[in-house]
């Protein structure tokens, strides 16, 4: 795929701090900042992490061109030449650290760790904020939807409908990654291998003197490859009679239709009317695609009502996330150099859940050795070990510690794997499908509790004793 070069993709407050460590000659210092988000989005028991493949394209494009340079000349903030000059210099030189793309992920947790020049750290902000969010927002949709319909066919349908292009081929992604089988965006399909789908629109049959002749054609011209949409004057009483002549005819060139697609009305019902007049004509291999506003709960709605779908075609719900059209994810300084070390740094708020988790943090999924499941994700220190030598570890909640708890026969895995160190790309892009997969085996190692849709339980994500204690005494030295 062409990256486009987003450097100036970034908001301007970036620019403005980068000039001003110019200015002050800090550019140069360490810092470590986090991105993570505080809730999960749709009332949903976890997210799935996505993002990271754009992040990184975008890291390894960052370069400030002539015409870049010039456009910033002329803000009215009236940056020195020699500071021009510094972004002509311009290139990603720091660690970043980050979770793999179909992990679940929970709040307030570390899922990327940016460690450069604050010169180039701040200037990431808002592009990484911008995939991360996005991606994990609609990732996390499409794995709503899968736990509904976990042995259905899923087709991603939203691109019409999608908060412009970008959103739409991501967005396809990003829904593929969390179990969606393909998508209707030829262009998805050519840049990840994304297996595309297509059926026909209403307008094809429109554009016919009868229902019967539209179909027919359109059978004729793509033999392999039939679906025939039957809603544009009336399913059961014109649509699917005239599916079934369509796929007779067909059956005499040797071909089969494979399904009929139901856009309107109540799919339940007609449905199982289709079902049943296809089955009686022989037909049981025609398959059912039902679309038209769906979501995870008109779909959760149409199997308790018994309906025979086969195959779903989701759009505007999943590709613009209809329900909670944002993940809040921020990126916050955690830690900045001072005299040559690393002094951990917290951001204050009145509520207890936006006060940030000071220091360079690690984070582990504690793996029960008994059960194989997850017992809880656990954020320490960077040059704590104990995690890495199997101690009894103390797991205190950050916000409520009296809900504390000790593990003892655990695996740790760490989840945040080195992406780029010193600035080189240290990380093989693991294939699509890989991605996919390994987001299945994630959710196995789930207890079903956390996965269900509808008031799951709340994972755990807790604090080391020595993260809780630094943030304990940052909070107490700030407030005096
Ligand atoms: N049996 C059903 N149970 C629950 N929801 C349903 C059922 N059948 C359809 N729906 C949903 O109800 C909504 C119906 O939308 P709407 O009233 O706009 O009509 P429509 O049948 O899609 O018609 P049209 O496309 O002609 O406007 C859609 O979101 C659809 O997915
Ligand atoms: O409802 P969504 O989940 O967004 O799924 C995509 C919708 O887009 C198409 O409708 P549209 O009316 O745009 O075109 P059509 O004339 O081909 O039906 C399709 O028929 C679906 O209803
Ligand atoms: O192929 C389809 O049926 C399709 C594609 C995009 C949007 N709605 C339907």
């Amino acid at each position: 795929m062409d990256y486009e070069n987003l450097t100036l993709h970034t908001d301007k407050y970036q620019i403005n701090m980068m000039y001003a460590h110019w200015v002050h000659g800090s550019l140069n210092n360490r810092a470590v900042f986090e991105a993570y988000f505080r809730k999960l989005p749709f009332g949903n028991g976890y997210a799935v992490f996505a993002g990271l493949e754009r992040i990184i394209h975008y890291i390894q494009n960052l370069a400030f061109d002539e015409e870049d340079i010039m456009y910033l000349q002329q803000q009215e903030e009236q940056y020195q030449d020699g500071f021009l000059e510094e972004l002509r210099r311009f290139k990603f030189t720091g660690h970043i650290h980050a979770a793999a793309e179909g992990t679940l992920v929970f709040p307030n947790e570390p899922l990327i760790r940016v460690e450069a020049r604050v010169f180039e750290a701040h200037l990431l902000e808002t592009a990484l904020l911008n995939f991360m969010n996005y991606q994990t927002l609609i990732a996390t949709k499409a794995s709503r939807i899968k736990q509904v319909a976990p042995t259905e066919t899923l087709l991603e349908f939203g691109t019409r409908r999608a908060q412009e292009a970008d959103a739409a081929i991501w967005g396809a992604r990003a829904a593929y990654i969390a179990g969606f089988h393909a998508t209707s965006n030829l262009r998805a399909g050519k840049l990840f291998g994304i297996p595309t789908k297509g059926t026909h629109a209403h307008s094809w049959i429109q554009d016919h003197d009868t229902e019967e002749e539209s179909f027919r054609k359109f059978a004729e011209a793509i033999p392999d490859q039939v679906s025939l949409l039957v809603d544009t004057y009336d399913s059961l009483k014109s649509g699917v009679p005239n599916a079934i002549k369509t796929a007779r005819h067909l059956e005499q060139m040797g071909k089969k239709i494979q399904s009929i697609r139901i856009d309107s009305g109540d799919l339940a019902y007609i449905s199982k009317q289709s079902r049943e007049m296809l089955d009686d004509a022989g037909l049981s291999y025609v398959k059912i695609i039902a679309s038209g506003d769906l979501d995870e709960n008109i779909i959760l709605n149409l199997k308790a009502q018994g309906s025979k779908i086969d195959v779903f075609g989701v759009g505007t719900q999943l590709i613009t996330a209809a329900d909670q059209p944002s993940l809040g994810g921020v990126y916050k300084l955690v830690a900045r150099e001072k005299n040559g070390e690393y002094e951990p740094v917290i951001k204050i708020s009145g509520n207890p859940d936006k006060v940030s988790n000071p220091g360079v943090k690690e984070i582990y999924r504690i793996i029960s050795r008994a059960t194989g499941k997850a017992e809880a994700d656990y954020i320490a220190l960077r040059h704590e070990q104990d995690i890495l030598q199997g101690q009894p570890l103390d797991l205190i909640d950050p916000v409520h510690s009296y809900r504390s708890r000790t593990v003892r026969d655990y695996e740790s895995v760490p989840l945040l794997h080195p992406i780029f160190l010193d600035g080189a790309l240290a990380y093989p892009l693991p294939k699509l499908e890989d991605i996919r997969s390994y987001h299945e085996e994630q959710l196995q190692l789930f207890w079903p509790e956390y996965l269900r849709k509808l008031n799951p339980e709340m994972f755990r994500v807790n604090l080391s004793r020595e993260a809780w204690e630094l943030k304990m005494e940052l909070i107490r030295k700030h407030q005096g």
